[in-house]
């Protein structure tokens, strides 16, 4: 019995304080877990919407994007959600027949119906712009250009978005807005880390933008482009070759080697054995060739392939004007360009033609490259044919072409040496989302880079409210000790249990 008493005496939980202060601290370390936990827990997302439209030379694409609907105004979270490719070419093609332009959207624009939640449809923004073929067709025939934008606009408008406009984008702001595209999607902007430069290369236009070192931008300001960005200031270079794209490239090659109007040409840009029947109308029927059509020729002349990379690269050479510059430093045909500077990442057709071609491996060399397309060009064509018989037979003969273009274009007209070729990447995608201009587009018109950064609180939510936790419990825990500590000193008297 008093063994019994003695043990009740020792334990500690049997005092009325301890235990109130017990079960209070326990009461209040579930709550403070609680709301954490609560707070915490991972929420059911909600995100806006937005959408482009890349209308280019060759194809039309959709591109949708979304961000958490709470982070309008922050980095790192715009992320594409979904693309679909237009079937069919690009909507400068159906200058003739103009209704097809805006019906040739609808498979995709039905998609992003589906894409896009019903409740967001009305909110969501809806761009579309074009590019190099609609800036060709613009010169060509506005008449035409313009009765294409009336049909698109029409389709557009059906669509349940929030439609912004459909209009023809310079070749500066493409640059501008694909190297924004590139830069944001790296996180460089927001952590104002060094920036990479961006190669485009569409079917009819090419751009290239970086930001160089010691720039004057007095020197052509043209080419210049001033980007605040999250509190950072850039000087962008950019310029936009029209006529450059690999499609107008190739038409201004044959007409190089068509100038005299022959019924046959024997070219080094396709592979030997190659041999096809082309149209002269057709082939001229471009601003970019349409002057130098010549005054005599036959309906048409037989193409056939030589496979000779040297030769090649000597026609292409003939593409680029490389005598005059009235700067410091020109790329070609007289604009200025200063030396190239830093990492790049080149995409669109740069990226279609490297991949297909195996040469995106960063670790190949120049040289090692140059030996490969030389090596691919003289093989024949029927044995090409047999090593891909899947791919289109159009893209398939165009690809020595492309790859020498593109290594003549990079060395001879931007000036890429062995080492700074070494720091091009060619990319389709960054993070899952491509390359390109849209999203630098969109980021603009919605204004979702700020100019300047914003102040943020020193911890996050969830840190604070872990922090404050973790306080409390110690803050329990030393009452208590110190509760448990002082039960040796309390006044037994009145305690002392009384034995009858
Ligand atoms: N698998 C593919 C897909 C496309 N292409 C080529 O890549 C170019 C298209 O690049 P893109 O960036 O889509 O150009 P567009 O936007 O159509 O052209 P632009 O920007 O000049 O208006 C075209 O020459 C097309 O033939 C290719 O070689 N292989």
């Amino acid at each position: 019995m008093s063994a019994q008493r003695e043990m009740k005496e020792k334990n500690p939980w049997h005092k009325p304080l301890t235990i109130i202060i017990t079960v209070i601290g326990v009461i209040a370390i579930v709550a403070l877990v609680t709301v954490a936990g609560l707070q915490n827990r991972p929420v059911f997302q909600k995100y806006k919407y937005g959408i482009v439209l890349d209308a280019g030379s060759s194809h039309t694409a959709l591109y949708i994007y979304k961000w958490p609907a709470e982070k309008d105004n922050n980095t790192g979270r715009i992320e594409q959600k979904h693309s679909c490719k237009v079937k069919g070419k690009g909507i400068s093609s159906y200058a003739a027949v103009p209704e097809k332009a805006g019906t040739s959207l609808t498979e995709c624009m039905q998609e992003a119906e589906m894409q896009v939640p019903a409740w967001r449809h009305q909110e969501t923004p809806l761009y579309l712009g074009a590019t190099a073929g609609m800036r060709l067709l613009n010169m060509e025939n506005k008449v035409a250009s313009d009765k294409v934008f009336e049909a698109v606009e029409k389709a557009l408008q059906r669509f349940p978005f929030s439609y912004q406009g459909a209009r023809i984008l310079s070749g500066q702001e493409e640059g501008a807005f694909g190297w924004v595209t590139v830069n944001y999607l790296d996180d460089r902007l927001k952590q104002g880390l060094q920036t990479t430069g961006a190669l485009d290369l569409g079917g009819a236009s090419t751009q290239i933008s970086f930001v160089p070192h010691e720039y004057d931008i007095s020197e052509s300001p043209s080419n210049a482009v001033a980007f605040q960005l999250y509190g950072n200031y850039y000087n962008l270079y950019t310029h936009s070759f029209l006529c450059y794209g690999k499609d107008q490239a190739l038409r201004m090659a044959l007409a190089h080697q068509t100038r005299s109007g022959p019924i046959a040409i024997s070219d080094p840009c396709f592979h030997p054995d190659y041999s096809v029947t082309r149209n002269y109308n057709t082939l001229y029927d471009s601003p970019c060739v349409s002057e130098r059509k010549p005054k005599v020729a036959p309906l048409n002349f037989t193409h056939t392939g030589e496979g000779n990379f040297l030769q090649c690269q000597e026609v292409i050479r003939s593409l680029f004007n490389f005598k005059s510059c009235k700067y410091s430093k020109c790329s070609f045909n007289g604009i200025f360009q200063p030396p190239v500077q830093g990492s790049f990442g080149a995409f669109s057709a740069y990226y279609f033609v490297m991949n297909f071609l195996n040469l995106t491996d960063g670790s190949m060399s120049l040289e090692t490259i140059t030996n490969y397309v030389a090596n691919y060009c003289s093989t024949p064509w029927d044995q090409i044919k047999k090593v891909y018989p899947d791919i289109n037979e159009k893209y398939l003969a165009e690809y020595c072409f492309s790859g020498t273009y593109i290594l003549t274009l990079l060395t001879e007209g931007y000036n890429f040496n062995t080492e700074t070729f070494s720091k091009i990447k060619f990319i389709k995608e960054i993070k899952g989302s491509d390359a390109g201009w849209t999203l630098g587009y969109m980021l603009n018109l919605t204004n979702m880079i700020p100019a300047e950064t914003k102040d943020s609180p020193p911890l996050p939510h969830a840190g604070y409210v872990s922090i404050v936790t973790v306080i409390v419990l110690l803050l329990f825990i030393l009452v208590t000790l110190f509760i448990l500590s002082f039960r040796s000193i309390w006044p037994k008297c009145s305690k002392e249990p009384q034995i009858v």
